[in-house]
C-alpha cells in the first residue's frame, strides 16, 4: 500500500525552509511516498487582523474568529501564504496541488464550539478519493480551512488540521514543522514524550500557547492510527517523538 506522509508547516516556518526540507521532498516524492503538506500562516493572520483593526485573540493556541476574521483568514491562507508556499516549490520542481479548489471540498467539518470560538472547526472528514487522485501524482497542499455541512467555511488550527487530516488518510508519518527543534523543557529539546508527561509539562506551564494544540493534536493522531508524530524544525531531524504509553 502507498504510504502517506503528512507534513504540517507552520506560519512562521513556511518562510525559512532549508534546502533539506525540499531534498527530502523530492527524495520521498521519487521513492513513491505520498506527500500531504497542510500549512499554517497564524501570524501572517495576526498581522493583517491588526492592520485591519480587526480583534486578535486565541484561547490556548486556537483564534476566536469572527465572521470578518475567517474573511481575513481565507484571503491570507488562499492569498498570500498557500501561493507563496507552492512558488517555493515548483523553484525547486517539485509538482505541488492546491487541495483548497472551490467546489471540490476536500477536508469536511464541524464547529468545535461556537459560543467560545466563533467560526473554528474540528475535521470531520476527508474526500479520500480526491485527495488520493492528486497525491499519486503531485503534492498536496492545503490549507486548515474545513466545509460544514451547511456549506460554511471553517477556520480550523493548522496542527489539528494535520492531524486529523493524517488518521483520517491513515497515513504512516506526522510531522508537524514549527520553528522551534522540539518541545523544549529547561532548555533542551525532549527526544520522546508521552501523553502522562506533556499533561505534566502543560499543568507547569511549561508546554504553553502554540505549543498546546500541536501536542494535543499530535496525540490524537498517533492515538488514532498514526505511525509515528514528529514535532521539529528540521525534517531530517527527529526532534520531538511522541510516544504511546508503556504498558506497566
Ligand atoms: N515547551 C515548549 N517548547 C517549545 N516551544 C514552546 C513550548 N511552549 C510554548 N512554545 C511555543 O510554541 C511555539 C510553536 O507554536 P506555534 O507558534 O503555534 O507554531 P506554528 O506556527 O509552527 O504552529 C514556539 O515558537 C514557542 O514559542
Ligand atoms: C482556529 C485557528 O487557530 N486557526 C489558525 C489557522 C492557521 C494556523 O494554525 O497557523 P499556524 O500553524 O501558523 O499557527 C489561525 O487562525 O491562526
Amino acid at each position: 500500500m502507498t504510504q502517506t506522509i503528512v507534513i504540517k508547516i507552520g506560519g512562521n516556518a513556511t518562510n525559512h525552509l532549508s534546502e533539506t526540507f525540499y531534498q527530502q521532498l523530492a527524495d520521498w516524492h521519487q521513492a513513491g511516498k505520498q506527500i500531504l503538506i497542510v500549512h499554517g500562516g497564524g501570524p501572517q493572520i495576526s498581522e493583517w487582523s491588526t492592520k485591519l483593526h480587526l480583534p486578535v485573540s486565541k484561547i490556548n493556541g486556537i483564534r476566536v474568529t469572527g465572521p470578518e476574521t475567517l474573511k481575513v483568514t481565507q484571503a491570507v491562507l488562499l492569498g498570500l501564504v498557500q501561493p507563496l508556499l507552492c512558488q517555493h516549490l515548483a523553484d525547486h520542481h517539485l509538482p505541488a496541488m492546491s487541495l483548497n479548489a472551490a467546489g471540490v471540498p476536500a477536508i469536511q467539518g464541524d464547529y468545535l464550539d461556537q459560543a467560545v470560538y466563533g467560526e473554528v472547526g474540528q475535521v470531520t472528514g476527508v474526500n479520500r478519493n480526491y485527495i488520493n487522485q492528486v497525491l499519486n501524482r503531485q503534492i498536496g497542499v492545503c490549507a486548515p480551512l474545513a466545509v460544514a455541512e451547511n456549506g460554511k467555511l471553517l477556520n480550523v488550527n493548522g496542527d489539528v488540521a494535520a492531524a486529523g487530516i493524517a488518521r483520517l488518510l491513515g497515513a504512516e508519518k506526522l510531522v508537524l514543522l514549527t520553528d522551534v527543534p522540539g518541545v523544549i523543557v529547561a532548555d533542551h529539546v525532549v527526544g520522546q514524550l508521552t501523553q502522562t508527561t506533556a499533561k505534566r509539562l502543560f499543568k507547569a506551564k511549561v508546554i504553553k500557547a502554540g505549543m498546546q494544540p500541536k501536542i494535543t493534536a499530535a496525540f490524537d493522531a498517533l492515538k488514532n492510527g498514526v505511525k509515528e508524530v514528529a514535532i521539529t524544525n528540521e525534517l531530517k531531524c527527529s526532534g520531538t517523538s511522541l510516544t504511546k504509553q508503556v504498558a506497566i
